[in-house]
This record gives structure tokens, C-alpha cells and sequence, in this order.
């Protein structure tokens, strides 16, 4: 017979995501409970600061200062923690909830990147369920499409762009030739940033997702020390334009394959075609493209971030945990896991450079013999026109592997005419 009782929830946080949540359950109550079968209610809420106002009324929930013995109570049946951060009172509600029997709902994915292989295993022995729809990519289901749709599929690849923030900062910053330091406020008062925004900016975040997308399709322990991590801070305007004259745009692009020589997982400002979906992302808009061998290639565009989109998230999770549905973490439990051999930039690709190049004769062969030396070849190379003594010059290469940019770059910054640091992005011909 279906448990037709209430799902009762108590919730841990209420910013940008747990407010959404309680206007969802507030707003679609009914439709709710006709498509889980069972009406799912609140009975209990948990936040820092009790008087804060939240344009929510959430005087009619039982308020808990400590989410931890919020977790423990005997009446509620699902933890939704939405308080964020990897460890301290977010992991302790979450262990706490699923120590005492509580399926737990959570959009924390630095939580996950760190702790989900045991938080994971520990769910499968109490008998509980753990899931984290909103963790990944915001509003896009792809934790449901890897487990369940492409179930059937051997996944060979996994790429995107997961970061709102920022998509935001680049798109805007190419719309509006400002600077980055502007747009990171219009970000900011999107709710789309992390407590700590230097997890956003570092592409920590993404790397967090990346990580956990990663596991669930290659059947790998989550891994996220392995993620190769690049922020978006070095990107300039200057880099943005320069991209676009060529028919490229800059994204902060996750790939994770599986390759001879292991799993690749890396994050990282990436030259992406102009006219490819990825290049035609805008905004918080987040892109997940996966490859398997039955289906072929399939791509998934939606809101990354923000209250409504990441609410909607957290709220497919808590109807299938309404209608009984218990799914594995990582889509399968957690035992059968594999540690994966990490691969570094396993696979080759093009790279843009842009350097500062002191204008004399000369000075562009020392940069080609720099390039020679390390085994990078040159594809295109431009010098623009400029007033004093110092030109900038782009160079695009032909494909080599990421060990020979590094080798290249350290050679550029030995080489008297490049002035300053030399800018190297990869570019992905996706
Ligand atoms: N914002 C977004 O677009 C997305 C966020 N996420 C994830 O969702 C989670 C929540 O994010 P978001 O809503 O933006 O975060 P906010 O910073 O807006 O909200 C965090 C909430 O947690 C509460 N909180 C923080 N620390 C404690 C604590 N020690 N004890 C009790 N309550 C605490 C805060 O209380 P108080 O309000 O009193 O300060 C606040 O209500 C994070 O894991 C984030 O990574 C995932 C996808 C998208
Ligand atoms: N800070 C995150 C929120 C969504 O996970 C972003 O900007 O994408």
C-alpha cells in the first residue's frame, strides 16, 4: 500500500534557496500532494538568525536555533539542508538526520565533494536516502537524467558550463564592456554567489559539480582533489574582445571523460565557438552536455542558480522521496564505487596566447623559438597596432598538450621581450 501520511519536512536554511522551498510548498500545496499522492508539509525550520525578516511567514513552522536537533526530531521525515559549506553545521545536521533514520534533500554540492562517498554509504546503511538534484547545474534535472533516463547508457563524456556566476560576469562583461568588479555586484544581487565567492570565481564550485557529475556517470568515488581547477579572474576584457573578433567566446567549461589513461576531470576558462549552444549561453544560464553510447549526445540549458530555479531543484527531490522512490546517491550504492586513476589533461587541444611584446626587431622569433623549444607550434599569430614600445600579440596554437603550454609559458616569461604574464586558454571545439 503507498504511504499516503504527510511528508514532513524540516528545513536548514532559509536564504536565497530554503525560502524558495517554502513558497513552493506554500503556493503548489495541492498539486503537490496529487502528484506524490501525499501532502507534503513543513513542520520545522532552522536558520541563524530567528527575527531576520524573509518575506516568507514562517512563524506557523517550529523554529530550531540548532539544525543539528532539528535533524533528530521524531516528527519530521526529511532533512532539506540548504545552509551550504562543507563541513561544520551542515555536515552535522546531515550525519545527525541520517543517524536517526531522516532521508535528507540537500543543494550543497561543496558538502558532497568532500563528504559524499561517506555521507552516501552511510544513507545506504541506515536505510535512508540521500539526494542533490539542486547541487548540480541549478534548475536542470541532469542528476535525474544520469541515474534514471541514461541508465542504460556506458556515458563517455560530460561537459558543461555550471556556474552562474560566472556565466553572469563573462556574458555581461562582453554585453556591457564593463569590468569585471561591476558585474560581480549585479551577480551578487542575483543571489546566484556562494557564501564564500571565491568559490564561485575560483571555479571551485563548478569543480564541486563537476565532481559529482562525474561519479555518477563513470561509477567513480567522488574525487574532487583531482578536478583541474582554473577560476575566471584572469580573464580580461581585453581577452573577452579579443576571443570575439575570432569567433569565440570564454566560458568556464567543465569536462569530465574517461580516458586510456584515466578520468580527466577539469574545470577551466575555456575558447569555446561563438556560434556552438555552449558560446550561446547567456546570463546565470548553465549548459550540460552528455554523451552515451546508445543515446548519442544529449544537452540540457536552464537556469543554474537563484531562489525559483534551484527551489524547483530541491523540490523533485522531496516529491520522488514522497512517492517512494529510492535511488542510489550516484545512482548505484556506494560500494560499488571505483577509486578512478586520475588523468591531467589527458587530451590535446589548441591554446589562445596573449602576451606583451616588446616592440623591437627580433622579438617575435624569440617568442616562436620559445614556443619551438617546448613543442608548440604556431597557427595564427597577430600583432595589433599600438603607441608605444610594448605591442600585444596573439598566438594561436596548433593542438598540443597542456604539459607543453606549461612548458611554453614558462619559457615566454624567460624571454626578455614578453612583458609581464602571458594569458593561456585552452580552446575547446566543442
Ligand atoms: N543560491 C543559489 O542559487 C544556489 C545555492 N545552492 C546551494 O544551496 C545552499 C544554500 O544556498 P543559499 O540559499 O544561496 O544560501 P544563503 O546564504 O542565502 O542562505 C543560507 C542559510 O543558511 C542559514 N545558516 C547558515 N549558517 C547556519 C548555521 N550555522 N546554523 C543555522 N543556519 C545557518 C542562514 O541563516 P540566516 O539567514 O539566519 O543567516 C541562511 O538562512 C548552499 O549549499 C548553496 O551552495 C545550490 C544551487 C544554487
Ligand atoms: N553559486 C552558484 C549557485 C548555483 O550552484 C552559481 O553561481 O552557479
Amino acid at each position: 500500500m503507498p504511504d499516503t501520511n504527510p511528508l514532513r519536512l524540516g528545513i536548514a536554511g532559509l536564504g536565497t534557496v530554503g525560502v524558495g522551498v517554502v513558497k513552493i510548498v506554500r503556493k503548489h500545496a495541492k498539486l503537490l500532494e496529487a502528484r506524490a499522492g501525499r501532502p507534503i508539509e513543513i513542520i520545522a525550520v532552522s536558520a541563524r538568525s530567528r527575527d531576520k525578516d524573509r518575506g516568507v511567514d514562517i512563524a506557523r513552522y517550529d523554529w530550531e536555533d540548532d539544525p543539528v536537533a532539528m535533524a533528530r526530531r521524531d516528527d519530521i521525515d526529511v532533512l532539506v539542508e540548504l545552509m551550504g559549506g562543507s563541513d561544520g553545521p551542515a555536515k552535522a545536521a546531515v550525519e545527525a538526520a541520517i543517524a536517526s533514520g531522516k532521508h535528507v534533500v540537500t543543494a550543497n554540492k561543496a558538502l558532497l565533494a568532500h563528504h559524499g562517498q561517506d555521507l552516501a554509504a552511510a544513507a545506504e546503511k541506515a536505510g535512508t536516502v540521500l539526494r542533490f538534484e539542486a547541487a548540480v547545474a541549478g534548475g536542470i534535472p541532469v542528476i535525474k537524467a544520469l541515474t534514471e533516463g541514461l541508465a542504460g547508457n556506458e556515458i563517455t563524456k560530460v561537459m558543461g558550463v555550471m556556474n552562474g556566476t560566472c556565466n553572469y560576469i563573462l556574458t555581461r562583461m562582453e554585453a556591457t564592456h564593463q569590468g569585471y568588479n561591476a558585474l560581480f555586484e549585479e551577480a551578487h544581487k542575483l543571489g546566484f554567489l556562494e557564501a564564500d565567492p571565491q568559490l564561485d570565481v575560483g571555479g571551485i564550485d563548478a569543480g564541486h559539480k563537476l565532481s559529482l557529475l562525474a561519479s555518477i556517470a563513470f561509477g567513480t568515488q567522488v574525487n574532487f582533489d583531482a578536478v583541474e581547477l582554473e577560476g575566471i579572474e584572469q580573464i580580461s576584457l581585453r581577452d573577452i574582445e579579443e576571443a570575439a573578433e575570432m569567433g569565440y567566446r570564454i566560458k568556464l567549461l567543465g569536462v569530465a571523460q574517461m580516458t586510456g589513461r584515466g578520468l580527466e576531470q577539469r574545470m577551466s576558462p575555456c575558447l569555446v565557438p561563438a556560434a556552438s549552444p555552449l558560446g550561446q549561453l547567456e546570463g546565470g544560464t548553465n549548459m550540460v552536455v552528455i554523451e552515451g553510447d546508445s543515446v548519442g549526445q544529449i544537452v540540457m540549458r536552464g537556469a543554474g542558480a537563484g531562489e525559483g530555479p534551484t527551489a524547483s531543484a530541491v523540490m523533485g527531490d522531496v516529491v520522488d522521496l514522497a512517492r517512494g522512490l529510492d535511488i542510489s546517491t550516484f545512482g548505484m550504492p556506494a560500494s560499488r564505487l571505483v577509486p578512478a586513476k586520475p588523468a591531467t589533461a589527458a587530451v590535446p587541444a589548441a591554446y589562445y596566447l596573449r602576451m606583451e611584446l616588446e616592440d623591437k626587431p627580433g622579438a617575435l622569433a624569440k617568442v616562436a623559438a620559445a614556443l619551438g623549444e617546448a613543442g608548440v607550434s604556431i597557427d595564427r599569430m597577430r600583432q595589433h597596432g599600438h603607441q608605444n614600445t610594448v605591442a600585444p600579440v596573439i598566438v594561436v596554437t596548433h593542438r598540443c598538450s597542456r604539459a607543453q603550454i606549461d612548458a611554453a609559458m614558462e619559457g615566454l616569461a624567460k624571454t626578455p621581450v614578453v612583458k609581464g604574464e602571458t594569458v593561456a586558454i585552452r580552446i575547446e571545439e566543442v
